[in-house]
């Protein structure tokens, strides 16, 4: 695989290379891609090709029914894309509550091929023809449960899935207070995956919260951060978009959020607020609280743009800091 700085001239040499690019520790095939210097700048992977990608946000109402979830994601795809929408995103914790109560119960063995919820999605990603990332549901796997996100191609095929790599432990006296630790493992690997509607780095929710992975996800050449997310209603008002112009500003790319709508009956009041932000930290697409579906259209043509205007990623000071990604 050719590599190199990013340049006009190297944007572009990925787009023929391996479909799915999603990395974890054992990847020993990918170990040249990204060079952990420590005082010579990395080697950046360039991003593949331009193009224009229609962008849903599924902002969807979730109940403790996990059959009517299921049938509200159905449909939910099923409108995104009868809109021209090819990339399609589901909420955090789509089928169930977000409570530790829940997940245990609400988990699926996804590799045991037990999952409902993953069948539902590979079914409706082909069924519609749209790359789909499917927010997350919790994951049972070895005696241990997780955060998971799937990402599905047109075909219905399972490109990659992302294990919540930063548990949500936070506690503010009077505001908000959950240990997602109780009850679920953090995953080992950040995930970047390429599909047909461009290189997707993905996180999930508490994950916005750290730099340095879409710090890394920009490295491998992501063009846009995808983020199914519940933030609440003490932290959302204070650094949800606040956090999603960061990382896009940071970074030089697209950044998209998906929250489940808020449902009053809920233990946990979900901030909503799905949301997409473009390269110059300009919100292109916004909701409130309430269910239904953000759109936006996507020009990847504009990370480059904005990186030849502004070239931060050649004025990196390699010499005096650097990112370490232990994961390659
Ligand atoms: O970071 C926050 O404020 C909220 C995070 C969260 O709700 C989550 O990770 O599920």
């Amino acid at each position: 695989m050719s590599l190199g700085r990013l340049s006009s001239a190297t944007s572009g040499l990925l787009v023929q290379s391996a479909r799915k690019l999603h990395f974890s520790a054992s990847t020993a095939t990918m170990r040249s891609v990204v060079t952990a210097a420590t005082s010579a700048a990395p080697e950046l992977v360039p991003t593949p090709g331009t193009m224009k990608v229609k962008l849903a946000l599924c902002q969807m109402a979730t109940s403790a029914d996990k059959v009517e979830n299921i049938a509200a994601a159905k449909s939910a795809i099923q409108e995104a894309s009868s809109s021209g929408a090819s990339l399609v995103v589901l909420p955090e914790m789509w089928n169930c509550p977000y409570s530790n109560d829940s997940f245990p119960s609400y988990a699926e063995d996804i590799d045991a091929g037990a999952s409902p919820s993953a069948a539902a999605l590979a079914e409706a990603a082909r069924g519609h023809a749209v790359t789909l990332v499917g927010g997350s549901i919790p994951e049972r796997s070895d005696g241990k449960l997780y955060n998971t996100c799937l990402v599905y191609s047109k075909e219905g095929q399972l490109l990659a899935k992302h294990r919540k790599v930063h548990l949500f432990d936070i506690d503010i006296p009077g505001g908000v207070t959950f240990k997602e630790s109780e009850t679920l493992t953090a995953g080992q690997a950040g995930t970047v995956v390429d599909t047909d509607a461009g290189r997707l780095g993905i996180g999930i929710c508490y994950d916005i919260r750290f730099p340095e992975l879409a710090m890394m996800y920009t490295q491998r050449g992501a063009q846009l951060l995808v983020y199914p997310g519940a933030f609440n209603t003490t932290t959302g008002p204070a650094h949800w978009e606040l956090l999603q112009k960061a990382r896009a500003v940071d970074n030089q790319l697209f950044v998209a959020t998906c929250s489940p709508a808020r449902n009053p009956e809920a233990s946990y009041q979900a901030w909503g607020h799905s949301t997409a932000v473009d390269p110059f930290g300009k919100v292109l697409a916004t909701t409130d609280e309430k269910p239904g579906i953000v759109y936006a259209e996507l020009d990847y043509a504009e990370l480059e743009k904005r990186r030849t205007n502004m070239p931060l990623m050649q004025q990196k000071r390699y010499d005096l800091y650097s990112l370490l990604d232990k994961t390659l």
